[in-house]
């Protein structure tokens, strides 16, 4: 096992254990790391050998998103398709992964945002712990929740995928087994035994995994500031279904204030309308859409987010949050109501002179992934 490179993959008989080796960048996904995954989950599907794949981070990290700096600085070249290119192979691994055919665990011992989210929820299996928070945190940075977000979000309970995608608010690992972002929750101290006795599987048979998964796992109790308690839920459902930006913001406006109102409305201020707008409509047009056609649309949606045709947003974004860290984005446009619908249509069409996204044929697929196409 080469310790510098930035997957650690370990054989264990019939199991492969792949560690996202980034640790100070909190394992920030690069372009190496997206290919060699790739290569490495492809090549183990052919491998009648391997019959189980397991994904971890190394440090405080799952994962913390895409690495936003390469972007930044191929942006910053003027070369939107270098970053482009970035998103069609991760968005690739995306597909891979949501229709793989042999079991996958995931253990996501810490931070999950972004670019993270998209190399795990999509799996059958996903480990939450005490140390996980998880949120997809695109819209304050001018970019839209993508790696297929459009289709796991628009599927949790109620409207909680639109508030957890408009506001980038923080999950815990409770929060996340409650919403079915996670499946399985244990403490940490109990990580390294699960990994023993999983390492000891020698079946593709997900009931095999799923067993052993069940011995293990936990209920833990919401926190009391978790917004699935019921009455908080009952507030997203009724705010945050609302047709536009607009109305769900007015509608959350209209509820009697509290801590959480107040810092989801602030949320929602913060972040770029342009973002918010395509982002509702992207996890909308997802309900309705499998795993392949919302990672296709997201791909046009990106790529016109790149290119910076309609707003310049992602590139202010990135300058205010992570270059010159002021937090004070100039949004454009600035308010809600000047991001009218022929701009938001905009970004759902094909990119003159791009080419749209292309998903690898898959085969023998599992009835589970059949059923996301
Ligand atoms: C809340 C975090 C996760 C932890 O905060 P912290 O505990 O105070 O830790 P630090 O912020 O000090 O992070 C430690 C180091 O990791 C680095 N890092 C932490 N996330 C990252 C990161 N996504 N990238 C690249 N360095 C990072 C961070 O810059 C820092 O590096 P350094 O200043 O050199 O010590 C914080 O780091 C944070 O907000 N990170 C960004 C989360 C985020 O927005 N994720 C990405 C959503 S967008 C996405 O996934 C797609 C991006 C993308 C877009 C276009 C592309 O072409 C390619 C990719």
């Amino acid at each position: 096992m080469a310790s510098h490179s930035q997957v650690l993959v370990e054989e264990k008989s019939s199991v492969r254990i792949l560690t996202l080796n980034r640790p100070k960048q909190l394992n920030a996904l690069s372009f190496q790391m997206i290919s060699r995954l790739l290569q490495l989950f492809l090549a183990y599907e052919e491998d009648p050998s391997v019959k189980l794949v397991i994904l971890k981070g190394q440090g405080r990290a799952f994962c913390a998103g895409g690495d936003v700096s390469a972007v930044v600085r191929d942006i910053g070249q003027g070369n939107w398709r270098l970053g482009a290119k970035f998103f069609a192979d991760e968005y690739m691994l995306n597909y891979v992964m949501a229709t793989y055919t042999k079991p996958q665990v995931s253990i996501l011992n810490g931070i999950v945002m972004g670019g993270g989210a998209g190399v795990s929820v999509h799996g059958p299996f996903r480990i939450a712990t005490q140390n996980t928070v998880f949120a997809m945190p695109e819209t304050v940075l001018g970019l839209f929740p993508d790696v297929g977000a459009s289709y796991f979000l628009s599927r949790l309970p109620g409207f909680f995928g639109e508030y957890v995608g408009l506001t980038g608010a923080r999950l815990d690992g409770a929060d996340m087994l409650a919403c079915g972002l996670a499946t399985h929750y244990l403490p940490s101290t109990r990580l390294t035994a699960l990994e023993a006795e999983l390492c000891r599987v020698d079946s593709s048979d997900p009931t095999v995994v799923s067993a052993i998964l069940d011995a293990y796992t936990q209920n833990p109790h919401l926190k009391q500031q978790s917004a699935y308690h019921r009455q908080v839920l009952d507030v997203i459902d009724r705010c945050f279904s609302g047709r536009t930006v607009e109305e769900i913001i007015a509608a959350l406006e209209r509820e009697a204030s509290d801590d959480w109102i107040s810092t989801t409305i602030r949320a929602l201020k913060k972040a770029s309308p342009a973002s918010l707008k395509i982002s509702l409509r992207s996890i909308r047009e997802g309900r309705l859409q499998g795993v392949g056609q919302c990672l296709s649309r997201e791909y046009r949606m990106v790529c016109h987010v790149l290119k910076g045709d309609i707003s310049k947003d992602f590139v202010e974004g990135c300058r205010a949050i992570l270059i010159d860290k002021d937090k004070n984005p100039k949004w454009e446009p600035w308010r809600l109501e000047e991001m009218k619908d022929r701009m938001v249509e905009q970004y759902f069409k094909r990119v003159e002179e791009e080419e749209d996204l292309k998903l690898p044929a898959r085969k023998n697929l599992p009835a589970l992934a059949m059923a996301k196409l």
